[in-house]
């Protein structure tokens, strides 16, 4: 590092000779001035560690060594019971005092270099008549939060920089800094926000997000699902229903819960071989059985592999077809159902509100390049064809949506990728894959899908409300153990409702005869 001399001003160019001189003792003092000056203004920019510095020399002076020993045990003590009493306070101000240390001793410290090197500093030449000198200007670092995993400096950019110019240098910042990646995002204006990830969170399997209503383990409960008077608490239907537009998948990498939304949307999962779609398509099914349960959503579920992935879930599923034939009546019947929703919608709401009568109907496509590009039969993939664009291009209002898992996302493959609006890009092959799904530019503002290693499946980059910066997530992990406790626990009723089995009580003789003997 001590070779990156970034941070000196390029020598001075004479350009005549100098014609004022001056006597030996006021260079002296204009030196010793500009001495005090620098030393001063090194004071200043390093205060953090300047006034440390001073603060433990004045205790050594006041009470020796032994006393600055007897203080750091105390402040440490101090912080081991503040840790136990009250977490939740201390961690916001270890991570804060984390982040202060780090922006002195690794992003100031290597600041000036770095912005010369990558040409994100700007250097004007200006000339006295004399001499031409350089004038420096370098962004300014306006903050910084830090955290276990990740340290996101806001930053001041300088006229005529973009945030693009700021991307393009993310892997040679990467390297300056020795982060694992290194991601900038553009604020509105003026700011950037430049992160450096140091470790990856997700290196661990993610444990599933545990669901609402996980703590009644009564099984499936009839009565509660289609209540015998019809009227299931107005509470839970609500809660069920908004949490259809956020249903847990997993995690992101800040350690935030990742959702994905399935009301009023299509869902895209793309990734090669393995890299996991199974356990996004079985986070989202899992998220979708309480509402499952209660009547407020049908699955209706296309597996084109003969059922390798998802006929473990069949008592969950409304509909569950596996040939390219029953699949294409199954479409051709959402789309009937589409169509007969929206004639009764029309004028009257812009996005259907699920019922257990009118439940939302989740569309789920196992593989869909099997029913887009390698179906043989000219007519089923007619079918097909017609009907995927219509639920595409118009099923979300009515309340019919698709949850499709691709591995090739190619528009040959997929020609309507572009119908889904949310898309997630897991491990790919090549590099030019997760633009495809996620949008031009997604990977040079971060989402390297292709660089993903085979030991993480489940990892991959989404974008969040309109946000263009992709955010790496790992999906849930859900064993076939799991996936059994969803399918009992959640199993929706069959309709109609529960009817008490009372046979017992009327068998030989009627109990209600006595009663009206003895009245
Ligand atoms: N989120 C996850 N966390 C940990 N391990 C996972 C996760 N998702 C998948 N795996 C593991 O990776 C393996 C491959 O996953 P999965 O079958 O879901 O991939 P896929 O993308 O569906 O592959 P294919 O397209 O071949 O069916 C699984 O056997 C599972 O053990």
């Amino acid at each position: 590092m001590s070779r990156i001399n970034g941070d000196q001003r390029l020598p001075r160019v004479p350009t005549r000779a100098d014609k004022v001189r001056v006597p030996v003792w006021m260079l002296l003092v204009a030196l010793a001035f500009k001495g005090l000056w620098l030393a001063l203004r090194g004071c200043w920019r390093h205060r953090v560690v300047v006034g440390s510095l001073v603060a433990v020399l004045l205790v050594v002076h006041r009470v020796g060594l032994a006393g600055l020993g007897a203080l750091v045990g105390g402040l440490a003590l101090v912080a081991v019971v503040w840790w136990r009493v009250h977490g939740r306070s201390f961690w916001p101000v270890v991570w804060w005092l984390w982040g202060r240390a780090r922006l002195t001793f690794v992003y100031r410290w290597r600041w000036k270099p770095a912005m010369v090197h990558t040409d994100l500093a700007i250097r004007m030449p200006t000339s006295t008549g004399d001499q031409v000198t350089f004038d420096e200007y370098f962004p300014r670092i306006r903050s910084i939060r830090s955290s276990r995993s990740v340290d996101v400096l806001r930053v001041e950019l300088l006229p005529g920089q973009t945030p693009a110019s700021w991307a393009e240098q993310a892997e040679a910042l990467r390297h300056v800094f020795r982060a694992r990646r290194c991601q900038v995002h553009g604020e509105t204006t003026r700011f950037v926000r430049v992160s450096f990830h140091r470790h990856d969170p997700l290196t661990r399997p993610v444990p599933p997000a545990s669901l609402d209503d996980d703590s009644d383990d009564a099984g499936p409960d009839p009565a509660g699902t289609v209540d015998p008077t019809g009227a299931r608490r107005s509470s839970d239907v609500g809660r069920l229903v908004a949490g259809l537009s956020a249903v847990p998948v997993g995690r992101c990498e800040d350690g935030t819960e990742w959702t994905l939304p399935v009301r009023g949307s299509h869902v895209l999962i793309a990734g090669a071989t393995g890299a996991g779609k199974g356990s996004v398509l079985w986070g989202l099914l899992r998220g979708l059985a309480p509402a499952v349960r209660a009547g407020l959503v049908e699955l209706w579920v296309c597996d084109p592999k003969g059922g390798m992935e998802l006929a473990f879930g069949r008592p969950l599923f409304t509909r569950f077809a596996t040939t390219t034939d029953s699949i294409a009546d199954l479409l051709d019947d959402a789309v009937a159902r589409m169509q007969s929703r929206t004639a009764v919608l029309a004028g009257n709401t812009r996005l259907h509100t699920p019922t257990t009568v009118e439940p939302l109907i989740v569309v789920v496509v196992d593989e869909i390049a099997s029913l887009t590009a390698y179906v043989t039969d000219r007519e089923v993939k007619k079918r097909i064809g017609a009907a995927l664009p219509l639920l595409l291009s118009q099923g979300r209002a009515p309340g019919v949506v698709i949850v499709a898992a691709v591995q090739d996302p190619r528009k040959e493959v997929l020609p309507f990728r572009d119908l889904f609006p949310v898309r997630v890009a897991l491990r790919m092959t090549e590099t030019d894959q997760a633009d495809l799904v996620l949008g031009n530019g997604a990977r040079e503002r971060g989402a390297r899908a292709d660089e993903i290693p085979r030991a993480l499946p489940g990892v991959g980059y989404v974008l969040h409300d309109g946000n263009p910066d992709p955010v790496r997530v790992r999906a849930g992990y859900i064993d076939d153990a799991e996936i059994g406790r969803i399918v009992t626990h959640y199993r929706p009723t069959p309709r109609g409702g529960w009817t008490p089995d009372i046979s017992g009580y009327l068998d030989d003789d009627d109990p209600f005869d006595g009663l009206d003997q003895a009245a």
